[in-house]
């Protein structure tokens, strides 16, 4: 095994993103010092391999997996809350060397492990709530090299940025970056050597049992398999979804249906369909009725009528500034940052509901408004 006496000195170059501070310092580890810590690890982590489980379908995840850090610090991955496995001397020693570098402390580390080409990791933002609103994440590249592809999340007029991240190679995100870039790296046609990252992390309280039973209902079919969430605001939500006096209406992400629960009447499924050529179909796992999405301010009319009140959860989109097609909207859809506390209020004749309550939440990468409907006219 060789080392190389007269490495460089690591330098620090910042990345040209707009809305994010992201540095990368290309020869962090030595290729001597690489070659043996690969092999290692390779060998001697925990790895397992996760499976993705989407609307009742189980997908491989394409890549390993392992989860190290302090103890108490639950992780909920793919629905399944997991304790990290206790520190390793090289995961403390290459932490440590992590922390000097970055002035910032971590206390856990996730290890991904890219065998061949095939593997990759969707595009997806670190943004859970327990990572805090502004992380540092601190990812240590070993063995072949990746290309590292940012999107933007929101601005469409800034392009996507492909960044190969060498062996040995330490890339810092922080500040915004989450906020405003998701990050993955795509499979490759090109045969590819094995090669593992490691993100260290820092990670808030104890999170506690997960709402699973809700989770792949409103996850959508991203690739990215670790989710955390807000365990509060996600309990709440589990607690409408599971009581049976009020309907509630889930509006996903475009193309899925919509999910309509309703409280058990004989006519449900003629009073839902009201002379509509489509039909609604039954979802049993989830007790609900899936309607086309064009049916959505229909059917929150029609739950009015019938109830009075009526749950609304669709996206929500909290950077999305609340500007006059809010104001002036005449349906119930909004997605923007108001929780549509300002929505159709510009609009003569007022509007045909009153919001009770409101509920933000963060389901993975996601974030859902919930908000309380009741009828204030003829609906
Ligand atoms: O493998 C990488 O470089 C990225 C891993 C990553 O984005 C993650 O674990 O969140
Ligand atoms: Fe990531």
């Amino acid at each position: 095994m060789s080392l190389d006496l007269f490495q460089p000195e690591p330098s620090l170059d910042r990345l040209p993103l707009e809305g994010a501070d992201v540095q990368l310092i290309p020869n962090f580890l030595s290729s001597g010092e690489v070659e043996y810590i690969l092999q290692e690890l390779i060998e001697k982590t925990h790895w397992r391999a996760e499976e993705l489980v989407v609307w009742g379908k189980r997908y491989p995840q394409p890549r390993l997996v392992a989860w190290y850090g302090d103890s108490g610090r639950t992780y909920t991955y793919s629905g399944i809350a997991m304790q990290p496995l206790p520190w390793t001397h090289r995961l403390l020693e290459l932490r440590s060397r992590v922390e000097e570098a970055c002035a910032e402390s971590f206390n856990s580390v996730l290890l991904n492990y890219y065998r061949n080409e095939r593997d990759s990791i969707g595009m997806h933002s670190d943004d859970e709530p327990e990572l805090g609103p502004r992380p540092t994440i601190a990812s240590l590249s070993l063995g072949e090299q990746r290309v590292f592809t940012f999107k933007p999340r929101r601005n469409q007029t800034l392009r996507p940025v492909h960044l190969p991240l060498p062996s040995g190679s330490l890339l810092l995100m922080k500040g915004e970056t989450q906020q405003n870039w998701k990050h993955g790296i795509a499979k490759t046609t090109r045969p590819m050597g094995p090669r593992i990252n490691l993100t260290f992390r820092q990670i808030g309280l104890t999170l506690g049992q997960s709402s699973k039973d809700l989770r792949p209902l409103i996850s959508n079919v991203s690739p990215q398999a670790r989710s955390m969430h807000n365990e509060s605001s996600s309990d709440t939500l589990l607690k409408i979804w599971r009581q049976k006096e009020i309907p509630i209406i889930l509006r996903r992400a475009n193309p899925q249906p919509l999910l309509a629960k309703i409280p058990f009447a004989q006519n449900n499924f003629e009073w839902l369909r009201d002379d509509q050529r489509n039909k609604p179909e039954w979802n049993s796992q989830y007790k609900a009725w899936q309607i086309p999405q064009a049916w959505f301010e229909r059917t929150i009319r029609l739950c009015l009528r019938r109830y009075s009140k009526c749950y609304v959860i669709q996206l929500h989109r909290e950077q999305q500034v609340c500007a006059p097609a809010c104001w002036n909207a005449q349906g119930a859809d909004c997605e923007c940052s108001c929780m549509g506390e300002n929505h159709g209020t510009g609009h003569p004749g007022g509007r045909w509901y009153e919001i009770d309550e409101t509920l933000a939440v963060s389901w993975g990468v996601q974030k859902y408004a919930c908000r309380l409907f009741r009828s204030i006219s003829s609906a």
